[in-house]
């Protein structure tokens, strides 16, 4: 029997495969996330993905497979999560009233032939029209930190969100349609 190994620590990623009540473990490498400014950012997401599916899979056993994400916020280059007060608040006003793309990578190994397979999903999300001082009432709810584009479609930012194109799971970290399909069709495994 083949078992999951989800290659996170993101609450919001073990949340969504746990609906499918397949078990599954989790295990965190500790990669650290470079982004190289002259790459797209489909390749960044896919890379960062699978560096930490490959850093995780280094420590598995046989008969696991490694599943890792990546998820960026892009508008005029890459926003990944804010590290103070003036980042969240630039990321926020950049992004509102207008259009935004959100990508996740997603690579998955098999730790027995060492088969990878390696993909992206693009969503794209408009955001409304804020104040400053909405902005501002919105980071000290305290939930942009740990967030690419210092927003979460899935808590209180979904007030600031006018629409979505595509799949809402992949926003919030883990495009599980996509997932299910690379499990079904190379590693025979049925999510549903
Ligand atoms: C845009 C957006 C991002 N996010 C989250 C998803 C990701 O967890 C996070 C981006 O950071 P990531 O580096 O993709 O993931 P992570 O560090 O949280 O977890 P790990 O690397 O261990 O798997 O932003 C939301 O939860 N909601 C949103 O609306």
């Amino acid at each position: 029997m083949k078992k999951i190994i989800l290659a996170s620590a993101s609450p919001r990623r073990k949340d969504i495969l746990e609906k499918f009540g397949f078990p599954f473990k989790i295990k965190k490498g500790n990669i650290e996330e470079k982004i190289d400014a002259e790459e797209k950012p489909e390749q960044i997401a896919m890379s960062l993905a699978f560096e930490k599916a490959i850093e995780v899979s280094k420590s598995c056993n046989e008969g696991e497979i490694v599943i890792a994400a990546d998820t960026i916020v892009v508008k005029n280059g890459i926003l990944g999560k804010p590290k103070n007060y003036e980042e969240a608040f630039s990321m926020l006003k950049m992004l509102q009233d207008d259009i935004h793309d959100v990508i996740t990578g997603l690579a998955v190994i098999e730790v027995d032939t060492y088969n990878k397979f390696v993909t992206f999903e693009k969503t794209k999300v408009k955001m409304k029209q804020l104040t400053d001082d909405e902005i501002k009432r919105y980071i000290d709810t305290g939930e942009v930190w740990d967030k690419a584009g210092s927003y979460g479609i899935q808590g209180k930012g979904s007030a600031l969100i006018e629409w979505v194109y595509g799949d809402y799971f992949n926003v919030v970290g883990l495009p599980i349609a996509k997932l299910q399909s690379m499990l079904s069709k190379y590693f025979d495994l049925e999510l549903i």
